[in-house]
């Protein structure tokens, strides 16, 4: 499928007097999966937050699938994987994946089938205070594709995971993908996204820059070369 799916235009946005997006421009037109990389507070979870709607625009546009990305039409196209401080801590995932299944009105018997998927059926039951952090994350992951959407936005999805939840997160989102979902992920575990995407966003300027790399090149390199100067470094 192509089309727009994500179409951000002259996005400013400041906190305070914190200037962190200035006229910035992205656009997504081909279903796939695409990174988003920037240092440590260039603003990428700021992006997915006016993404979806968490913070509101005041200058620029954001329209996905052709429409203006209101509250109910991200609700309707799109989810969004949030750190770990979203869950409740004293309901279990089964009562998680249950509300968000309520709301979109899905099939409850599909969680099932994703906590199969992504490992969780052991501990679908137990109270959230007693996750590890991976345990969590696959609890997010879950929350965020049970309802299929076309559009995934997910704030550092692998943060903290082992190699065997990488390993499924990357089944995941490439599956995902070639069932029809466009998939926006910020992390700095280059080398992981490296794996995934060939696709990457990045944040430099207060502008976003898409590259997209050949089979050659790199996240690392690319990531090295807009912003680290290693000549600075005196160690
Ligand atoms: N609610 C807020 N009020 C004021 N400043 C904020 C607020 N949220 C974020 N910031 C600032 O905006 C900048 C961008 O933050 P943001 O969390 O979007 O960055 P990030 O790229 O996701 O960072 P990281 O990689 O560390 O998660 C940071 O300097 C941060 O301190």
């Amino acid at each position: 499928m192509s089309g727009d799916i994500l179409q951000i235009n002259h996005l400013s946005f400041s906190y305070r007097s914190k200037l962190i997006y200035d006229e910035a421009n992205l656009e997504i037109t081909k279903v796939g999966i695409y990174g988003l990389v920037a240092p440590n507070g260039s603003g990428k979870t700021t992006l997915l937050n006016l993404v979806a709607n968490l913070l509101a625009v005041k200058n620029g546009r954001i329209d996905i699938f052709g429409q203006k990305d209101t509250p109910d039409i991200f609700f309707n196209y799109a989810s969004f994987l949030q750190d770990n401080r979203v869950l409740y801590p004293y309901l279990t995932a089964r009562e998680h994946l249950n509300f968000v299944c309520e709301q979109h009105h899905v099939d409850q018997k599909k969680i099932e089938t994703v906590a199969h998927v992504l490992g969780m059926s052991n501990y679908i039951d137990q109270k959230i205070i007693s996750y590890s952090l991976g345990m969590k994350q696959r609890l997010l992951l879950g929350l965020a594709i049970i309802t299929k959407p076309q559009l995934i936005l997910m704030d550092e999805p692998l943060n903290g995971l082992d190699p065997t939840s990488l390993a499924i997160v990357r089944k995941v989102v490439t599956e995902l993908r070639d069932q029809g979902s466009t998939l926006l992920i910020s992390s700095h575990n280059l080398d992981e996204l490296n794996k995934i995407t060939k696709n990457v966003f990045f944040v430099k300027g207060h502008k976003i820059l898409l590259k997209e790399l050949n089979n050659q090149e790199s996240t690392e390199k690319v990531y090295e070369e807009l912003y680290m100067n290693l000549e600075d470094f005196d160690v």
